[in-house]
């Protein structure tokens, strides 16, 4: 019965030559420890079989390898290490953490290297528990080579410069990643990495806005709340669409920009904040005038197109954008809009039959306010100008903010309540 378990543990890690060296090495540790009627064992695959075995006993998988001294172990590697079994790699991990102290993490990546030809049984575990070590210099390098002084990097991306350095020493020695199997491996090669503008739209701290969405989500009213669950949902299930938020002054739109902007920034994703005027996108984090950002004619009609071009890196920007917020939209022509939907269809390269090539955006105003500016126009022209007249508004989802949260804040005495009332209303 036992020999019947051990082989189907067996047959369950044979698919990896690798696999063997964890095996081969329970066996040796036994073998060393344990008397087997007094004789030097050869590790053929009957004896492979049954000292496994013998060193946990009866085991039908891996997960009976993981529970040791009465801890269960997440992998089964953990569990070796535990049983001491895989104390070699011990010894490499700690010399890679006594060298961090003296040495730069290039130096430190150059000895993992070394290390990872044969000497590691489980390199994979190795370099997950180095992984911070081997790191720790790649957001200070990108910093200075792409001149950022700012440039924060997640953990994902500084792994994936961690691991494109690991391959640069091993094509030197004439090898690769894609032979060491059990290794994470490199991530296709991607043209955002070398982008000045998608790498400062991913620099925001994190952490700050995070704290700062938990505060927000807090005191969000009913309505600011359910707008804002409707737009992240379009935006997390990459359904595309064209929203506008619609709100008399002091209802909390810039409120919602804020949160909105945060909580996607927040996972390492890009949102766009433009605004229709540079003064308005001031208040924006991150925002710009929307004719810079997106390159829009400055006199466009119903012909014009955005003059970024396809594969360039704004282009590769407002692709990799998951999210255009676009505030005090009705002073602006119709011509913009029409003009940024026609770039989106070329650069998203899908979605013809969705605005902005597929693109969640967000548009944000108060129509009373000011509308587009033209000179000499009456109110029809004026009104034919506006975005409502585009063919872009029957794709529009409309949501209202009715409450003035500015009264409400109670900083107000009631004399300058009544004025800002009249004024917004
Ligand atoms: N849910 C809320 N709870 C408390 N204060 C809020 C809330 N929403 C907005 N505010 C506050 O109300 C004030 C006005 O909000 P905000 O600037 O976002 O409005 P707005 O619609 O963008 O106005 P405008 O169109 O004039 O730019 C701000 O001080 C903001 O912090």
């Amino acid at each position: 019965m036992a020999n019947t378990q051990a082989s189907v543990l067996v047959n369950k890690v044979k698919p990896h030559k690798d696999s063997w060296k964890v095996h081969v090495k329970l066996l040796y540790s036994w073998t060393q420890n344990t008397s087997y009627g007094g004789e030097t064992l050869e590790c053929g695959l009957a004896d492979q079989t049954l000292l496994v075995v013998n060193v946990v006993r009866g085991p039908t998988s891996y997960e009976d390898i993981k529970p040791f001294n009465g801890v269960l172990y997440p992998e089964y590697k953990d569990a070796c290490f535990a049983r001491w079994l895989l104390d070699e790699d011990q010894e490499y991990i700690d010399n890679i953490v006594r060298r961090s102290f003296e040495s730069f993490g290039s130096d430190l990546r150059h000895v993992f290297v070394l290390i990872l030809y044969n000497t590691l049984s489980v390199p994979e575990t190795s370099w997950e528990i180095t992984l911070q070590i081997l790191s720790e210099d790649i957001e200070h390098n990108r910093r200075i080579y792409f001149n950022r002084p700012k440039l924060l990097l997640s953990d994902e991306e500084k792994m994936k410069f961690s691991l494109q350095e690991i391959e640069k020493h091993l094509r030197q020695n004439g090898t690769s990643l894609a032979n060491f199997t059990f290794m994470p491996q490199l991530p296709p090669a991607d043209d955002t990495d070398s982008n000045f503008l998608i790498l400062d739209e991913r620099s925001y701290d994190r952490q700050a806005l995070v704290e700062t969405l938990d505060r927000g989500v807090q005191k969000m009213t009913d309505e600011q709340r359910k707008f804002f669950d409707e737009i992240l949902d379009a935006v997390n299930e990459e359904r595309g669409g064209m929203f506008l938020v619609y709100g008399f002054g002091g209802t909390g739109k810039t409120l919602l920009w804020k949160l909105i902007s945060a909580a996607i920034r927040s996972k390492g994703d890009i949102v766009l904040n433009v605004a229709s005027s540079g003064i308005a996108s001031l208040l924006l984090q991150g925002g710009m005038n929307a004719h810079s950002r997106f390159d829009i004619p400055l006199s466009p009609d119903e012909f014009s197109s955005c003059t970024m071009a396809s594969g360039s890196d704004q282009a590769n920007l407002v692709k990799e954008a998951s999210l255009i917020i676009w505030d005090e939209t009705p002073m602006m022509s119709k011509h913009c809009f029409e003009a940024l939907d026609r770039s989106m269809y070329d650069i998203m390269g899908k979605h013809r039959t969705k605005p902005f090539g597929g693109k969640v955006v967000v548009f944000g105003g108060d129509f009373r306010q000011v509308l587009p500016v033209i000179h000499g126009a009456g109110r029809a022209k004026i009104v034919l100008a506006a975005l409502n007249s585009s063919y872009l508004w029957e794709h529009c989802k409309f949501f209202k903010l009715t409450k003035n949260m500015q009264l409400l804040s109670g900083d107000l005495t009631p004399e300058e309540a009544q004025e800002l009332k009249e004024f917004s209303e």
